[in-house]
């Protein structure tokens, strides 16, 4: 399978301190990615290297067929390109229904007052009922989403970053306050959107992992510790040592 993210001997410092340290790190497409690691590991920083945030002091972040460096592209650009990014906390529109959150993300690369005045269109309705299928919330769109539940808010973001396309979905803690429902619900979404698209998932809780029973990388001290399986992982002496005896 081919690499749709390629990263490459990427350090990074802030004050000196060496947050991400010739990490090395590919992922392809589609593929299910777990991150883990103690805190402080570097997993955000991680995240703010791929998305254009945080630029790194040396190495290569590649991306796509054609190989092309994200160091060169803005945040935005990154984000056109197909990375989409959700944080840990939900950051819907509170005031808006479940559809109108969707509709403003089919078309956001305009500024936030922009898209607070489009209205849905006939054209993007198809689109919206499918997102709104895939991520559980079909009979919730007309619902103001600041009534969701905390786990409905998370899959509703989850839904406006599929509105804009993305080939690589970067999910931070996605289990984050959710019922043991919600988490079921996340696993299959997750795992279901993981069927074409490459999806990376920072995780701190086990269970939700090893339900996820994808590859996982664990980082420590900005550094890939190992990799493969749940199993290979949590059976490797440092990763007990550094993470799993602490
Ligand atoms: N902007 C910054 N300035 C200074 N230090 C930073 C900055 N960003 C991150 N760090 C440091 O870099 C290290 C890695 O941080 P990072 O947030 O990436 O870890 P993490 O694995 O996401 O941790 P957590 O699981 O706690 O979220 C930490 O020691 C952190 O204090």
């Amino acid at each position: 399978m081919a690499s749709l993210l390629e990263l490459s001997g990427v350090s990074v410092s802030f004050d000196g301190f060496r947050a991400i340290n010739n990490l090395s790190f590919q992922i392809g497409e589609p593929e299910l990615r777990a991150i883990i690691g103690p805190n402080g590991a570097g997993k955000t920083t991680f995240m703010d290297i791929v998305t254009g945030k945080t630029r790194p002091d040396t190495g290569r972040v590649l991306w796509g067929e054609k190989s092309v460096s994200l160091l060169k592209l803005s945040e935005s650009q990154i984000a056109r390109a197909g990375i989409g990014r959700k944080f840990q906390k939900p950051t819907v529109f509170e005031a808006q229904t479940v559809r109108e959150n969707l509709a403003m993300a089919l078309k956001a690369p305009r500024g936030p007052l922009d898209v607070l005045r489009l209205r849905p269109t006939q054209a993007s309705a198809d689109r919206i009922a499918a997102i709104a299928a895939e991520i559980g919330l079909s009979d919730d769109l007309p619902r103001i989403a600041g009534e969701l539940s905390h786990g409905q808010k998370q899959w509703l973001e989850i839904g406006m970053l599929l509105a804009q396309d993305p080939r690589l979905l970067l999910v931070d803690e996605p289990a984050a306050g959710m019922t043991p429902a919600e988490r079921a619900h996340t696993t299959d979404l997750l795992k279901r959107l993981a069927e074409r698209h490459a999806v990376v998932v920072v995780e701190h809780d086990m269970d939700f992992v090893r339900r996820l029973g994808c590859k996982v990388t664990v980082l420590h001290e900005g550094s890939v510790l190992a990799e493969g399986s749940l199993d290979h992982v949590t059976a490797n002496r440092d990763v007990i040592d550094v993470y799993l005896g602490r």
